[in-house]
């Protein structure tokens, strides 16, 4: 019998501040525990500790929230077994259900029912040898990609693999700042200047609320 509990840091309701459902209402469920260290992580404080909880009682409290849109995150979600059957729940309860993963781990086990938002590490993130590239082949039009771009450099990394990996005809790609470390208005005029087939998005909820956790 599989261990149906997981380690989580929160659950919380807010309007989602990145991807396809941006401003929408969503709880986030931020599973506990991450194997890689990108170095602007803004989830740090979900690299230990945590409360054990049962799939039930993840599910009890995210429909407190009277929500549609259920954004499984952590950390890293995959790192832990049980997320499978969490989504797969989420799901079953007919939640439009979204996992935020950092392409670290594999995601062909994951219900392609779920919008998986694959996080491609550049090499400022610190973590880009950590990419699995081979996730690539499971992407569906209903998935999503993003690129954190911490500089020039990494802009310039994340329009060459934009282009070798034909990344654009797999799905929507997003192009996002890192949080204080590259100007916004720059990555937008960049893209701009390129012509690129990206959607530039800048984490609605640290415009509203700062880089508070839980919101
Ligand atoms: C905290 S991570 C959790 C999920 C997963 N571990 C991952 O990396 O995708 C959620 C998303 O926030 C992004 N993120 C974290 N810190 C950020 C920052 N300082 N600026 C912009 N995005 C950031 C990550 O790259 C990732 O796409
Ligand atoms: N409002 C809000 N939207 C989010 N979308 C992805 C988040 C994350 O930390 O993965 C996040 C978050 O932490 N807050
Ligand atoms: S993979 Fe995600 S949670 Fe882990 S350190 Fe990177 S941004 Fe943070
Ligand atoms: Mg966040």
């Amino acid at each position: 019998m599989p261990d149906l509990s997981l380690k989580i840091t929160e659950i919380f309701y807010s309007l989602q501040g990145e991807s396809l459902t941006v401003g929408v209402p969503t709880v986030f469920v931020r599973l506990t525990g991450c194997p890689l260290r990108c170095q602007y992580c803004d989830s740090e404080y979900a690299f230990h500790g945590g409360e054990r909880l049962s799939i039930d009682a993840i599910v009890e409290q995210v429909r407190q929230h009277n929500a549609r849109n259920v954004c499984v995150t952590g950390g890293e979600p995959l790192a832990q077994k049980a997320c499978l059957s969490l989504l797969n729940r989420l799901i079953d309860e007919q939640f439009e259900v979204s996992l935020e993963t950092s392409g670290a781990m594999p995601i062909e086990d994951v219900d392609t029912r779920v919008s998986r938002v694959v996080d491609i590490k550049t090499p400022d993130s610190g973590e880009v040898d950590r990419n699995l590239w081979q996730n690539l082949q499971h992407l569906t039009p209903h998935d999503q990609l993003k690129f954190v771009i911490c500089s020039r450099n990494d802009y310039e990394w994340a329009r060459f693999k934009l282009a070798e990996c034909s990344l654009d005809s797999i799905t929507t790609v997003f192009f996002s700042p890192s949080f204080g470390q590259v100007d916004a208005a720059d990555l937008a005029q960049w893209i701009l200047k390129d012509q690129l087939n990206v959607r530039f998005q800048l984490q609605l909820h640290k415009i509203l609320w700062g880089d508070e956790p839980g919101r």
